[in-house]
């Protein structure tokens, strides 16, 4: 693989993560922050103290504050931004485009889907930018906690996009011994995953303030992973797709993990902490928080059932009891598997 010219659009802790893996690679990385202080301390120490901790950075990451900077020139742009800021991010990429008039490749490693409009993250940046400027288009999705990530726990990840040979670009600039790269070309199937995962996690981490054991659990993974799927193939996902690393892969890692900020979120939710509390005390995104409303309207619309996603909406948005929510769901009419 010859040395890319890879622009990473926000500097969180997904953004520093990939970025990190991208120089460790060989390749000219440039990591944007819209913060000119954050940009300083990464130069400076190789640390992103508020998002990464003590973890130290590669020091082929050179961080910069003016976008045009990291664009000029690049082959390959990742785009990692919270779903709300993509939009607004890529118009300021395409201003840049505009002015060098060259064409790069996207990929976006956001999980979500936008409110009111409902479109998946790739949907968002195809709206924005140009196709004139696009070299390929797709997501990079799979179970990959920033923080393992950088600290060289084995990960696989999958780079998903309609056009193969654009997913295989990316596999072969990102792949290494311990960051493996799959391909995928279910771009519907992997965003709705990625993207609902996070509303199970918080799920996960609610049962966990209530001591729930295994067994529940097990059930939530089970049967939240079947309305997922539910859902993903109303949109025409291949249902395989769930059972990858967008689907159970990602559901497993971020509804277990305490590096989760969906499952922690859950935690804090159950234990009766007010919304606007866990959301500010986080400091980093919670994408599950709006995906929950996103998927709980979707379903409505699209006729689907999706009883955990309607009462994870009540528990965040109604503020019902996480348990009266529980035995609700456990009360419902029993039916069949495969449904
Ligand atoms: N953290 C992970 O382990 C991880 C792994 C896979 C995917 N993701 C996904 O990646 C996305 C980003 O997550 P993160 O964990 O890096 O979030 P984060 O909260 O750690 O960081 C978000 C970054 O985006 C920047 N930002 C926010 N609004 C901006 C704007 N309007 N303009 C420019 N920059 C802006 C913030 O300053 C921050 O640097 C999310 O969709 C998340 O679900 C995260
Ligand atoms: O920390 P979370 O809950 O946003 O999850 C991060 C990643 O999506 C895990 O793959």
């Amino acid at each position: 693989m010859s040395r890319e010219i890879i622009a990473v659009l926000g500097a969180g802790s997904w953004g520093t993560a990939l970025a990190n893996v991208a120089a460790e690679n060989g390749h000219d990385v440039r990591l944007w922050s819209h913060r000119a202080e954050q940009v300083d301390e990464i130069n400076e120490t190789h640390r992103n103290s508020r998002y990464l901790g003590e973890h130290s950075i590669n020091e082929g990451v050179v961080a910069v504050s003016d976008m045009k900077q990291a664009v000029d020139g690049a082959d390959l742009v990742l785009s990692v931004v919270p779903t709300k800021a993509t939009r607004e991010v890529a118009q300021q990429l395409v201003a840049i485009l505009e002015e060098t008039n060259h064409k790069v490749v996207v990929m976006a490693a956001t999980k979500g889907i936008e409110p009111g409009t409902y479109k998946r993250v790739s949907e968002m940046l195809a709206e924005e930018i140009p196709s004139k400027y696009l070299g390929g288009l797709g997501i990079i999705a799979g179970p990959s906690h920033a923080e393992g990530v950088i600290k060289h726990d084995p990960t696989l990840v999958t780079a998903v996009s309609a056009d193969l040979t654009v997913a295989k670009y990316v596999q072969g600039v990102l792949s290494n011994q311990v960051f493996r790269v799959y391909t995928n070309t279910d771009v519907v199937g992997s965003e709705i995953g990625a993207a609902l995962k996070n509303v199970i996690a918080i799920g996960a981490g609610a049962l966990e303030s209530l001591g729930y054991d295994v067994n529940a659990k097990a059930a939530l993974f089970t049967r939240g992973l079947a309305e997922i799927s539910r859902l993903g193939q109303a949109f025409g996902a291949n249902p395989i797709t769930f059972m990858g690393l967008a689907g159970v892969g990602d559901l497993f890692a971020t509804a277990t993990s305490v590096y989760s900020r969906n499952y922690r979120a859950g935690v804090q939710l159950g234990e009766g902490k007010h919304l606007d509390d866990v959301v500010a005390d986080m400091g980093m995104v919670i994408e599950g928080i709006s995906t929950t409303k996103v998927a709980h309207e979707l379903a409505q619309k699209k006729h689907v059932e999706m009883p955990i996603t309607s009462a994870m909406y009540r528990v965040i948005y109604d503020n019902e009891d996480v348990k009266n929510v529980m035995q609700l769901l456990m009360g419902r009419p029993v039916s069949q598997e495969g449904k």
